[in-house]
């Protein structure tokens, strides 16, 4: 996938979208694009008089009719091209995914025993064994074992990731390669409704709908066609009044040219290459709907860990504290974290390797293990002689050591203060009633982060660092990130009440996730990203999965956003300045035609009325595929407030608008007028 990802445009995809939009002609199709299907009757209509002339009346040469009915023709056929060629990287895309989607065998658990049936008969809730080499016959959760897992094709990254059983990295799909160990798997979807099929449906565009903005525009649009339709209508038989006789064709020609034809041809274009740029870019979006709110978003959360620094967070140092010394706070730091296996965990054991400290292993013997939880902020061991081992966030273990009766170091407090204005995290090491040290806990943020919140505030989102960590960390990594806001000693349900409180203001909130417990959260959250190697739970919440797994892309999916909306707002900005223009081309030239005396109307000096309707039909023909490559690339964007964009739009695409066809139509006319 990820090959056919960064190719552009393909010779093939150019002549599919050709073939396709001779296809799309079809009417029924047409209807669902009312300005379009109007020019397609109007094509008809020309057509029709070309064909059988002098069957309606008033109507002009057959040259210059056949002429219209081209011109009409490309019109169309222009729009659907974009539509087209927009969907064209989608459906190549689907077709290599669908290349992945073999038929596979799968080792399913029945009872004791094991038996080999195709993967499509394979149901939520079936127990599948995977060994290295074979393929992951469906998408499921982890429940046995640890094995690294070749992801290419689906992210088109070829560095296996591990999957383990319980944690966030949980989640395997149908499709991937086990490449070392077995693990056992429960499926979590029925044939047809898996991750591979979604992300089939979604960049082939199956299930593309329109989004709400899009709907409100396309009546806009509709609206005004209507609008012109009748003005158009009622016009006839008012010039006929007053004598002056207007043919069909030219009625018809001046029709096309005062619809909002630009923006009616190239509307779905842009909306499909908005929602194609968010998946070049290795984020699936589940609806356009998706990808629009991320361009109005208000609010960011972003948690700390990992998404503003690297968030491998590594044992440093050890600290001691009281009167004990350094060597015994690795021991112990050690033994709490012989079972840990969160990064933290496993760092403290290569630190006390890296420092030549050696611990007694056997200690674990008979242990229960206690797992790190971001409720308690801790974790460790119960020993069989029944002392506890505990390391965690420095006041939660010092309410912990207290609540048995021990005294906790006057110097604890300094060096754990210490390490945190420094931007560390401080892990308190403590057995039973006596706290021996502390852990520093390294981690650095993410270059370029500062940056990135200045562009988000210019664009006028408020950033908020939610994170677990103690609060004097907290304000060291936001001040150094440059957030806006943060939020310290945040459990889970933290994260979805500031969400809630957000919206509460009226305002448009995304964040980030990967665990079971930030589900709610992406689900209440107006744009959730996911992130692909999170737990099964975090992926259905989300409406967006960045198969990269970096939390931090929320950022660029937000300018993505933005762009397809400035992009559609700048082209209807220029679309109707556009058919401004055109009036002073065509409503001249029709009222010269019938009373020549009229000709001092004639302010662009066209060669004659013919050539001036013919000129002002062409320009907007051809305005459409001239702007098809800004409608797939959107319009270029620097970051700045909503109000200014707006200004700073309606300033270029308006002025724009209305200068562009002058100068076309001026020039066309310079070449047509020779024939007419
Ligand atoms: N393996 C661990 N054992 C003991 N304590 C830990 C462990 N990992 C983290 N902690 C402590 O628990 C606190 C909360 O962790 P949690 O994962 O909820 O948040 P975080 O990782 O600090 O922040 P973020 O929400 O930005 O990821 C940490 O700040 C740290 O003090
Ligand atoms: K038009
Ligand atoms: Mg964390």
């Amino acid at each position: 996938m990820s090959t056919s990802r960064k190719k552009l445009l393909t010779g093939e995809m150019v002549t599919n979208a050709i073939k396709d939009s001779f296809i799309k002609l079809n009417p029924v199709t047409m209807m669902k694009n009312p300005v379009m299907f109007i020019v397609e009757v109007g094509t008809f209509v020309v057509l029709l008089m070309t064909l059988f002339p002098g069957y309606f009346g008033t109507e002009g040469s057959v040259g210059f009719n056949l002429t219209v009915f081209v011109i009409l023709l490309f019109t169309v056929l222009f729009a659907n091209f974009a539509e087209a060629l927009a969907e064209g990287r989608g459906k190549a895309q689907a077709d290599s995914l669908k290349k992945t989607k073999t038929e596979i065998s799968a080792n399913k658990v029945l009872g004791s025993g094991i038996k080999l049936v195709p993967s499509t008969e394979l149901r939520k809730g079936d127990i599948v064994i995977v060994s290295q080499g074979e393929m992951i016959p469906g998408d499921g959760e982890v429940i046995e074992g640890l094995a690294s897992v070749d992801e290419s094709a689906i992210t088109g990254e070829s560095a296996p990731v591990i999957k383990e059983a319980g944690g966030d990295f949980s989640s395997v799909t149908g499709g991937t390669r086990v490449v070392s160990d077995k693990i056992r798997v429960r499926i979590t979807s029925d044939p047809g409704e898996s991750f591979i099929d979604r992300m089939i449906a979604l960049v082939e565009g199956a299930s593309r709908q329109k989004t709400p903005n899009e709907i409100a525009l396309n009546t806009l649009l509709t609206s005004l066609t209507l609008i012109f339709l009748i003005v158009v209508v009622t016009l006839a038989p008012i010039a006929r009044y007053v004598e002056i006789e207007l043919s069909i064709p030219v009625l018809i020609s001046l029709l096309v040219c005062l619809i909002p034809t630009t923006i009616g041809g190239l509307l779905s274009a842009i909306g499909i290459a908005g929602m194609d740029r968010v998946t070049q870019f290795n984020v699936l979006a589940m609806s356009g709907k998706a990808v629009e709110a991320a361009g109005d978003i208000n609010t960011m959360i972003l948690d700390k860990t990992g998404t503003i620094t690297f968030g491998n967070r590594m044992a440093s140092q050890f600290v001691p504290v009281g009167a004990h010394p350094e060597r015994l706070v690795g021991e112990w730091a050690a033994v709490s974290s012989m079972k840990d296996e969160t990064p933290e965990g496993r760092s403290v054991l290569e630190l006390m390797k890296k420092q030549g400290l050696t611990y007694d292993e056997a200690m674990a013997e008979g242990g229960a293990f206690i797992e790190f939880q971001a409720e308690t902020r801790m974790s460790g061991i119960d020993l069989k002689d029944s002392r506890k081992v505990r390391k965690g966030a420095v006041d939660a273990v010092r309410k912990w050591v207290e609540a048995q009766g021990g005294t906790v170091p006057a110097d604890l407090g300094t060096q754990g203060d210490a390490i945190a204005k420094e931007g560390g995290t401080p892990l308190a090491v403590a057995v039973d009633h006596e706290i021996f040290g502390l852990i520093y806990l390294k981690d650095t943020v993410k270059p370029g982060m500062k940056e990135r919140f200045d562009q988000l505030r210019k664009m006028g989102i408020k950033t908020i660092m939610c994170t677990g960590d103690n609060p004097l960390t907290a304000a060291t990594i936001a001040r150094e990130a440059g957030v806006d806001d943060y939020i310290a000693e945040s459990k889970p349900e933290d994260k979805i009440a500031v969400i809630r409180r957000e919206q509460a203001e009226g305002k448009l909130v995304a964040m980030t996730g990967d665990g079971t417990n930030d589900a709610p959260a992406l689900a209440q959250a107006d744009v959730g990203l996911a992130m692909n190697s999170g737990t099964v739970a975090a992926k259905e919440a989300a409406n967006m999965v960045d198969l990269d797994s970096d939390p931090s892309k929320i950022i660029e999916v937000v300018a993505i956003g933005k762009q397809l909306l400035m992009t559609r707002g700048a082209l209807t900005t220029f679309s109707i300045a556009n058919d401004v223009a055109k009036y002073f081309a065509i409503i001249p030239a029709m009222f010269t035609l019938a009373i020549p005396q009229m000709e001092a109307l004639n302010v662009m000096r066209l060669g004659s009325p013919l050539s001036a309707i013919l000129s002002a039909l062409i320009f907007n023909a051809i305005i459409i595929p001239l702007l098809i490559p800004l409608a797939m690339r959107g319009v270029a964007y620097k970051p700045m407030s909503s109000t200014r964009l707006l200004q700073r739009n309606l300033f270029i695409y308006g002025l724009g608008g209305v200068v562009v066809p002058f100068i076309g139509i001026k020039l066309i006319d310079l070449v047509v007028h020779w024939w007419v």
